[in-house]
């Protein structure tokens, strides 16, 4: 629909889009959906070698803004994406780490956006959607450290990452009612510091209950961005639903 096109047109513009990807855009809906068919998530990979130059991120981007487009599914939007690389860009955080990474499209972005000597670390929960983000962040030719696990388990393995080091940078896109108990898990290990930037997607829908709640003073200071939720319904019917991102500064710690 019209929403596909004109979302897509602004990045495709400012990306440096490549001359398959080019061709890509101008497929008809049939004739995308029968080059590129998309049974399972590591169906983008294909796609993304013929569509995107490997070690280029910018064009990986590109193109998984169009695999997005004509399969509308849980990737942030780009506008979403330009609101967590201003974020990233602007914390400049030596250990960032993405909690819910899907295929790896916000993955590359933050590890496009990060200070090079910066570590990105990504949580999750799914096997085969890991496997297909490791992949998308090495075709991209960044860096990026996978665990494994769902986010309430992943403390340990985050404490051992990051030596004694507290993350500094944090992005939420995972289970929405879970935001608030696992940023406390982080908080209980000493893994969240004075100044660290808590940064979650779709607090305003589906919405993050208790969430928002928390982080405010004298425990956080939160500025809400607006950028609405494109895939609601979009097998039949498309919707734009209101929607924002919040960007948290950790103000003062809490003992637990
Ligand atoms: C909205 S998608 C993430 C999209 C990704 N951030 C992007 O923009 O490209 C949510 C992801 O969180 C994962 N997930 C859900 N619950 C989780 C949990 N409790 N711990 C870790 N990952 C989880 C899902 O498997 C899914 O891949």
């Amino acid at each position: 629909g019209l929403c596909v096109s004109t979302s897509f047109a602004a990045t495709a513009g400012s990306a440096g889009v490549s001359r398959p990807l080019a061709d890509a855009i101008l497929l008809s809906d049939a004739d995308f959906y029968a080059q590129f068919p998309y049974r399972t998530v590591a169906d983008v990979l294909p796609f993304l070698r013929e569509c995107a130059r490997e070690g280029d991120p910018d064009s990986v981007v590109a193109a998984l803004d169009l695999w997005a487009a004509r399969y509308p599914m849980y990737q942030i939007s780009a506008t979403k994406g330009a609101i967590l690389d201003g974020a990233l860009r602007r914390a400049s955080p030596n250990i960032a780490v993405e909690i819910g990474s899907f295929i790896g499209y916000s993955a590359v972005r933050m590890a496009r956006a990060l200070p090079r000597t910066a570590r990105l670390v990504c949580v999750e929960a799914s096997p085969d959607f890991a496997e297909v983000a490791r992949s998308v962040v090495a075709y991209a030719g960044l860096d990026a450290t996978f665990v494994v696990a769902k986010a309430s388990d992943c403390v340990p393995r985050l404490a051992e990452l990051a030596g004694d080091d507290p993350i500094d940078f944090l992005f939420l896109d995972h289970a929405k009612e879970a935001y608030l108990a696992d940023l406390q898990r982080l908080e209980a290990a000493n893994l969240v510091r004075n100044g660290t930037v808590v940064l979650a997607d779709n607090v305003r829908y589906p919405g993050a209950p208790g969430f928002l709640d928390y982080v405010v003073p004298p425990r956080y200071d939160t500025q809400l961005v607006d950028a609405p939720y494109e895939a609601v319904g979009w097998e039949t019917n498309w919707k734009v639903v209101d929607d924002a991102m919040s960007i948290s500064t950790r103000l003062a710690l809490l003992s637990q």
